[in-house]
């Protein structure tokens, strides 16, 4: 592990991102980026949040979201808000995929609309990836996995045993909708689930491989 090479290629990701939505806005009003939560981002979103953009005609949203409070530890709309939304990135419009309502399933719709309502397709999607090869909720033990694979609905709400809380999920039809795809990993064992994920084809075992064929541009560090 070197944090280092982390920060180079959160900084490399950054640049490449940042050129993405000046290319989009450079024709459209809006651009929308779509962002991952989790551990990875935290130096991409600093990186990011120091490059020179229109920000005020930059949508933000995450691919996905755990139910629970805005401000709580576990949400990613408060990771984003403190490592993103900072200095001039402030002024970006933060699209959150939670609703005051108890559980995913009775704000899925509302969050839906608010998603539909955006600058698709988005200039950029960049999704993250867990050991179990699950990115944004699409989890291999996700009770609506297949729901949330096969849906046109922009968000699906997600049971996973494997998970402390329930979640909000983009569908893997509305992540697909980007200009373009990012994968962004760092260490060994992400390595080897994406070099696993890329010897086989059952999306269901390793939902990561929902996305190979985006295409999608791969970002790793040790
Ligand atoms: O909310 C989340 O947890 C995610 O969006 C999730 O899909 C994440 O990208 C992976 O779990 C990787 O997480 P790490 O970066 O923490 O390893």
């Amino acid at each position: 592990m070197s944090d280092e090479s982390r920060k180079r290629l959160a900084a490399q990701l950054a640049e490449a991102v940042a050129e993405a939505l000046r290319v989009d806005l450079a024709r459209q009003d809006h651009a929308l980026l779509v962002v991952s939560g989790g551990s990875t981002p935290v130096p991409f979103f600093a990186a990011l949040a120091a490059c020179e953009l229109p920000w005020e005609r930059v949508q933000v949203i995450l691919a996905d979201e755990r139910w629970v409070a805005e401000d709580g530890d576990d949400s990613n709309a408060r990771l984003v808000r403190a490592h993103l939304l900072q200095g001039p990135a402030a002024a970006a419009t933060f699209v959150p995929l939670t609703t005051a309502d108890a559980t995913p399933e009775q704000g899925a719709e509302a969050v839906a609309e608010r998603v539909a309502g955006l600058a698709w397709p988005a200039s950029v999607v960049i999704l993250g990836m867990g050991g179990d090869g699950h990115t944004a909720s699409l989890f291999p033990d996700s009770r609506e996995l297949d729901l949330a694979l096969a849906t046109d609905a922009p968000a699906v709400a997600v049971r996973t045993p494997s998970q402390p809380q329930p979640r909000i999920t983009l569908s893997a039809d509305r992540l697909h909708q980007a200009h373009r795809h990012v994968l962004h990993i760092t260490g060994d064992d992400k390595r080897a689930v994406l070099a696993r994920a890329l010897s086989g084809d059952d999306v269901r075992e390793l939902p990561i491989r929902a996305f190979l064929a985006c295409p999608l541009a791969t970002y790793w560090a040790p």
